[in-house]
């Protein structure tokens, strides 16, 4: 029998390449990627360090330009809007945690979780009262206030989801969001992550953390540009992991992990 709502694909990239340049050397970084993240599921992307992750993920989200191939949003080619359209589209389309957080150091985690519904073009009030219900939802009521250096590495980088939610994307990517992060505080992001997902938000997200990999419904594997490996591990009901990661281990150490 055939469900009643089948999964579609929230993106799909066919035939993706990115290929870096410098002098006479040319890097493939992503090779003939093709692949449909589904709506509604936590995507992991898997690899080993240069294996190319973040390049994949640069492209999916359209923050870089692929050499040759297609991301589809939605059915939208998004590399082929112009510069300006691209990043309006991705502003309200898609939310982007980065490894490095990237919070704006003069602005308050107020003022940087707001600063992307100003540039939607948003009523200022309606932005700056959804951006304080985004921190206090992160626990972060106290610190809204706050310069993101008078605030923990764990605080940042839960403004910085708070910041990558406040247009409601109905995509989030997330490169190794905790790369940067102590033990208890990646624990945080991650069970943060999860409560959104279970909460309907289609999330992708790089890492190379076999734990933080547990939290995905699926995983890919990237070797050498390449998927090698694609597996459906079922959705995370926050109980014990052990099963999980060893599934993980596994299947990532066949598919080209160390
Ligand atoms: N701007 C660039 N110019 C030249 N080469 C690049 C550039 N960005 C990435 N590369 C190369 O492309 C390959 C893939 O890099 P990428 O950052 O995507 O890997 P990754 O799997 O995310 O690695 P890590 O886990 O270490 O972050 C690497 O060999 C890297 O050196």
């Amino acid at each position: 029998m055939t469900s009643p709502h089948p999964p579609s694909a929230i993106l799909t990239a066919d035939g993706l390449c990115k290929t870096y340049s410098s002098g006479n050397q040319q890097h493939h970084a992503v090779r003939n990627v093709t692949v449909d993240i589904v709506e509604g599921e936590f995507t992991v992307i898997m690899g080993n360090s240069g294996s190319g992750k973040s390049s994949l993920l640069y492209l999916l989200s359209g923050l870089e330009q692929a050499t040759a191939g297609h991301v589809l949003f939605k059915g939208k080619d998004i590399h082929a809007l112009p510069q300006k359209e691209l990043a309006k589209f991705r502003a309200k389309e898609m939310g982007y945690i980065y490894q490095s957080i990237n919070l704006i150091p003069d602005l308050t985690l107020l003022e940087n979780v707001s600063l992307p519904g100003y540039v939607a073009g948003r009523p200022k009030a309606e932005v700056k009262r959804e951006a304080a219900a985004l921190l206090e939802q992160m626990g972060l009521a106290s610190e809204s206030g706050r310069l993101p250096m008078q605030t923990s590495g764990g605080q940042q980088q839960r403004g910085a989801i708070a910041r990558a939610l406040i247009n409601k994307p109905p995509l989030l990517f997330a490169d190794e969001p905790t790369g940067s992060l102590n033990y208890d505080q990646g624990v945080s992001v991650l069970n943060l992550l999860t409560k959104l997902n279970h909460g309907g938000q289609s999330i992708v997200m790089v890492t190379h953390d076999i734990k933080a990999a547990c939290r995905g419904d699926r995983i890919i594997v990237i070797s050498d540009g390449k998927i090698s490996g694609d597996i459906q591990l079922g959705r995370y009901d926050g109980g014990d992991m052990s099963e999980r990661e060893s599934i993980v281990f596994a299947f990532a150490t066949k598919e080209g992990r160390p």
